[in-house]
């Protein structure tokens, strides 16, 4: 479970998160949503530990992140599984060499005992045949189940995913959407998803939290979101003119 606690954000004395909280439980698929600018990326980074907030606390499982020392952080950060926006694969490396490279950097795993393990993630991810391509000879959705995979490869309790329908079509999105679900589910993860997509908030959206100008305004999931008062959510739903008319 993480929990967050009236989390504030300023830069260059703008506030950009202000006295944000809220639980995400294991096994279960957290989307934070909302409109460009509002502070989903300095969320994400203020739980993954690349921003430090100017207030308020993070707990991972009733540890502290933030208020703690540097080994038990670090061990916090070996929990937590990362699919960074755009893949952010190693050009050089083929698909197999990108999943294992967490092995090799934090682990004192046998040569043998990566090879399974990777074997393992991407059978998970369904790239098992394309383990020795490069990743400039996959698709989008590939380099996206690519990414997926290396962020499970150490067997992650938390596992952070920025904007993982970007740049894919709407029936790629909705198997990636699946994917990080049916994963959270089978090894019981505490999964958060930053997400701009409607789609993937009624595919998956079981726990929505929404962010306007840096204040969390709404809490909810897919089955009451089209029925909220909140002016500002509304607004961002319904920008999307299929759903608009849908909810005539
Ligand atoms: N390191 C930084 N220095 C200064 N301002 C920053 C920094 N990081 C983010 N911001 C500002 O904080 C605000 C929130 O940014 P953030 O990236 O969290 O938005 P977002 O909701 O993720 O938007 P998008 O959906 O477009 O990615 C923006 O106005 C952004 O310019």
């Amino acid at each position: 479970m993480i929990q967050f606690t009236d989390i504030c954000k300023s830069f260059d004395g703008r506030m950009v998160l202000e006295n944000v909280s809220g639980t995400f439980k294991s096994g279960d698929t957290n989307l934070i949503i909302g409109g460009s600018g509002t502070g989903k990326s300095v969320l994400l980074k203020c739980l993954i530990g690349l921003v430090r907030p100017d207030k308020g606390i993070v707990e991972y499982n009733g540890r502290d992140f933030w208020n703690n020392d540097e080994e038990t952080r670090k061990q916090i950060r070996r929990e937590m599984g990362v699919l960074f926006q755009g893949g952010a694969l190693f050009d050089s490396k083929t698909v197999a060499q990108n999943v294992r490279f967490p092995l090799e950097m934090l682990t004192e795993m046998s040569e043998s005992e990566k090879d399974d393990r990777v074997a393992v993630c991407l059978t998970r991810v369904g790239l098992e045949q394309a383990a020795g391509r490069m990743p400039s000879e996959i698709s989008g959705g590939m380099k996206k189940r690519v990414g997926i995979a290396r962020a499970i490869v150490m067997n992650p309790k938390y596992l952070f995913c920025d904007e993982p329908n970007s740049g894919l079509d709407p029936l790629t999105s909705i198997k990636i959407d699946e994917l990080i679900k049916e994963i959270t589910d089978e090894y019981h993860i505490t999964t958060v998803v930053i997400t701009h997509d409607m789609n993937s908030v009624l595919e998956i959206g079981e726990k929505v939290m929404f962010l306007y100008k840096g204040h969390k305004v709404w809490e909810g999931d897919s089955a009451t979101i089209t029925h909220s008062k909140v002016a500002e959510l509304n607004e961002f739903i319904f920008a999307n003119k299929l759903l608009r008319d849908m909810s005539r």
